[in-house]
């Protein structure tokens, strides 16, 4: 997986408030939006395109718009909702299909709860949005999924990553001949006992939504 940290000092900044355990859900939602699109910019530098001419008010102009079909955003829910109109505010054009996945916290194994997303995603240029990357078993799945549905071009954005994910990342699409990008704020320490990244957020959905 080719994985890209985002080294900026604004990200850095928004990363360490979001971090922090005193910072409430309001300013963690707006912080994980402000950092979606700073990644965004990043992540989407591969972005197909098609040539194009405009006529400006005084001569034509050669451009580039958008080719089709226009990308797909996945969130994965449900902490990725709060990275998807950062995305979409990006790409105002993109489709968004949805994943639902849980990790197990006993087993720390993924469970999908949830799908909507176009059946063919053949041609299509996909950008998962999931604030973590911890064991990585939520990821991969998700991938994996969109992969059966023929995507060959997926590229994922998380807030943080955890090189366990990285490695079980690595492991998992060894050899399978297709690119997958990560783009991240931050490649952390490691994983604790329960899974979780350490020096991490804490769990990212109950963060920006609560504990349910
Ligand atoms: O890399 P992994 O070990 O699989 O863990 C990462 C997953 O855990 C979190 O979701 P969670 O399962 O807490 O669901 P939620 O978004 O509903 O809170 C996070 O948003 C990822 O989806
Ligand atoms: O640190 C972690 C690991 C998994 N999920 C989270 O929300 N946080
Ligand atoms: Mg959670």
């Amino acid at each position: 997986m080719e994985t890209l940290v985002v080294d900026h000092p604004l990200v850095a900044h928004k990363l360490t408030v979001l971090r922090d355990a005193d910072t409430d859900s309001p300013t963690f939602r707006r912080l994980a939006d402000e950092l979606v699109t700073l990644l965004a910019y990043e992540a989407t530098r591969h972005v197909r395109v098609s040539e194009v001419t405009v006529d400006t008010p005084v001569a034509p102009a050669k451009g580039v718009r958008l080719a089709h079909p226009h990308p797909l955003v996945v969130p994965i829910l449900r902490a990725g909702l709060g990275m998807l109109d950062g995305m979409t505010r990006l790409l105002p054009t993109a489709e968004v299909g949805f994943l639902g996945m849980i990790r197990n916290e006993s087993t720390l194994q993924a469970e999908t709860y949830a799908t909507r997303l176009p059946d063919d995603l053949s041609g299509r240029q996909v950008y998962v949005v999931d604030p973590m990357l911890a064991t990585g078993g939520t990821l991969a799945a998700a991938i994996e999924f969109l992969f059966e549905r023929g995507a060959d071009d997926v590229t994922a954005i998380c807030l943080l990553a955890a090189p366990e994910g990285i490695a079980y990342m690595d492991a998992a699409f060894a050899g399978s001949g297709r690119p997958i990008r990560l783009v991240t704020a931050a490649l952390d320490e490691r994983l604790n006992e329960h899974g979780y990244i350490v020096p991490g957020l804490g769990d990212a959905g109950d963060r920006l939504y609560g504990v349910v």
